[in-house]
């Protein structure tokens, strides 16, 4: 049974399937503190959090059963996604679910503080009549600067071309291209302080986003600009913002985020020109339900061990990779752990050649499944997908991949060296139709064996008898074999022999068969 810790309010609609899941047992605890997380968090397999729970080194650390946190949101800064990395934890976010709430109310917030919306309203609450105060400025024929054209800041820029605004964007991903396909004229964020009459962030907080717009940018604007955040505080510099206010440089300023949320004596809160709200953005019926259940159903995979996308530190895999790669994703991990099993030394390089049809595609996700092979014979559950290269790093061993067109008639053929500080072994497998997985070849040898269960691999002289002796021993010991393959360079020379055998041998078997004549060494490996 997993246990899925859900740490921040999410929709009860979007969590349905995690309820209904009959391998998972959800506890729902808000509010915790940082120090009450810590305390429980071992119990857990997953946790979920919004915004507002902070996933510090300390919690992962003390997560030890942790497989994944999910974040039902874009925004990860309040996860520590290194270390979250480093201990092997997906960090699974929902990045597409609230992306149209985040533009409609950044959309609401631009025309709030264009009208005075929040301060008119407050006024006649409080029994003033006042019409003359609250004079705002049209859209139409206006120029909105957007920086950072994402999912967001995209559906921002449309909204405003129907407002009859001029748009401008800036982002280091839009091509010229896009540009001209959504309308907007592509632009330096200098250009757009010189022309804009309304700025809207829409990137995440970031070191090169951090304080973005600052007393240099304001210095460029025009009089009376208006700006809106509705993406993270700290890309606009609060400071700044509100010295270019209160000289009467900025007409108005809206704002969903803050440097510190809650804000704390935050001079911004509470200006006259300053229309805020508590991080609203993504706090609608559809949106929460949108992002609940994508990352509850990305949960449920990396708990039931599914393939899953979205992993914000693992790069994701387009559907058209998914397609080629994944069914050779078995086979590259136990490519890796034959490997690791049979090699003597310390490992110094893995290397993995790719040919036949898979040279077509990005085969990064296929090194990672050979990596984990590799090393999880001796760092066992430590290692995963996503920790994987860099435990290869930290350890100094080079990873190198290749790509051959040529597949010597597979298909597919994938071909993984080891090597150590005493040798280099190579082992290709492939996937046969009808057959599935095999290994095809090792070191010099053609061979065919499935790569499952248990194997024995002799290495021994090619003269007659000793496949006998081996069968001999086995059968007199009560070792079923199930299949047996051998492999020779030349006659009456160097062999090998393949067996796959229905129970592990004892070290004391073992032994008994390395001291046969004519055998040069046994090993005995699982995959
Ligand atoms: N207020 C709220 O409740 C919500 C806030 N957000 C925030 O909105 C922001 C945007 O979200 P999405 O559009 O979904 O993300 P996205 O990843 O689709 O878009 C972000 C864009 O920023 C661009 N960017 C990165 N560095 C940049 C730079 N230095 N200059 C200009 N552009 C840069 C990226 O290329 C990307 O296109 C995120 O920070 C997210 O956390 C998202 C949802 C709700
Ligand atoms: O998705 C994001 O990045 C957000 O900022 C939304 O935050 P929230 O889930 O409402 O705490």
């Amino acid at each position: 049974m997993y246990k899925v810790l859900i740490a921040d309010p999410l929709s009860e609609f979007g969590i349905q399937q995690l309820l209904d899941a009959s391998d998972v047992e959800v506890v729902r605890q808000t509010n915790l503190s940082p120090a009450e997380l810590i305390d429980v968090i071992g119990d857990y397999d997953a946790l979920l959090v919004r915004s507002q729970t902070q996933v510090t080194p300390e919690v992962l650390a003390a997560g030890k059963k942790l497989k994944a946190v999910g974040r039902a949101g874009v925004g990860v800064d309040n996860i520590d996604i290194n270390a979250a990395t480093q201990a092997g934890i997906p960090v699974i976010n929902a990045p597409d679910g609230n992306t149209i709430s985040t533009a409609e109310h950044s959309f609401a917030m631009l025309m709030a503080v264009a009208r005075n919306i929040p301060q008119a309203h407050k006024k006649l609450v409080d029994g003033t009549w006042d019409r003359k105060s609250f004079q705002g400025v049209e859209l139409n024929n206006k120029v909105l600067g957007v920086i950072g054209m994402g999912r967001i800041g995209s559906e921002v820029a449309k909204r405003a071309k129907a407002f009859g605004m001029t748009v401008m964007g800036f982002d280091p991903f839009m091509t010229e291209e896009r540009a001209q396909k959504m309308g907007v004229t592509n632009a330096t964020v200098d250009e757009i302080c010189r022309k804009a009459d309304f700025i809207t962030v829409h990137t995440p907080l970031t070191k090169e986003t951090r304080h973005i717009i600052s007393t240099r940018e304001f210095a460029k604007m025009k009089d009376g600009v208006r700006l809106i955040n509705c993406a993270r505080g700290g890309i606009i510099d609060e400071k700044a913002l509100y010295e270019a206010i209160t000289t009467g440089k900025v007409a108005g300023a809206a704002l969903d985020v803050f440097e510190e949320e809650p804000p704390v004596d935050n001079p911004l809160v509470g200006l006259p020109q300053v229309v805020t709200t508590p991080h609203l953005g993504a706090s609608t019926i559809e949106a929460q339900e949108n992002v609940a259940v994508d990352v509850s159903e990305e949960i449920l995979k990396v708990l039931r061990d599914e393939p899953f996308k979205n992993a914000v530190n693992l790069p994701s895999i387009p559907a058209h990779v998914m397609e080629k790669v994944q069914p050779y994703f078995t086979l590259g991990e136990k490519l890796g752990h034959f490997l690791a099993q049979v090699t003597v030394g310390s490992i110094s390089e893995i290397s993995i050649k790719y040919s036949g049809e898979l040279t077509d595609v990005d085969t990064s996700p296929l090194t990672r499944t050979v990596l984990k092979g590799v090393l999880s014979f001796r760092l066992g559950e430590e290692v995963n997908y996503v920790n994987a290269p860099i435990l290869a790093k930290v350890r100094d061993i080079t990873v190198t991949e290749q790509k051959a067109a040529q597949n010597k008639g597979f298909t597919n053929l994938l071909t993984v060296s080891l090597k150590t500080t005493q040798e280099t072994r190579t082992v290709s497998g492939t996937r046969l139709n009808g057959y599935g997985a095999r290994i095809v070849k090792i070191d010099d040898f053609a061979i065919d064996v499935a790569p499952e269960g248990y194997l024995l691999y002799i290495h021994h002289n090619d003269r007659p008898g000793v496949i006998g002796r081996v069968g001999s021993i086995l059968g007199e010991n009560s070792v079923n074999i199930a299949t047996m393959q051998v492999g020779r360079r030349d006659i009456g020379g160097d062999a090998i022999m393949m067996l796959s055998v229905d129970k592990p041998l004892t070290p004391e078997l073992l032994d008994t068969m390395g001291e046969l004549a004519e055998v040069k060494s046994v090993t005995q490996i699982e995959l």
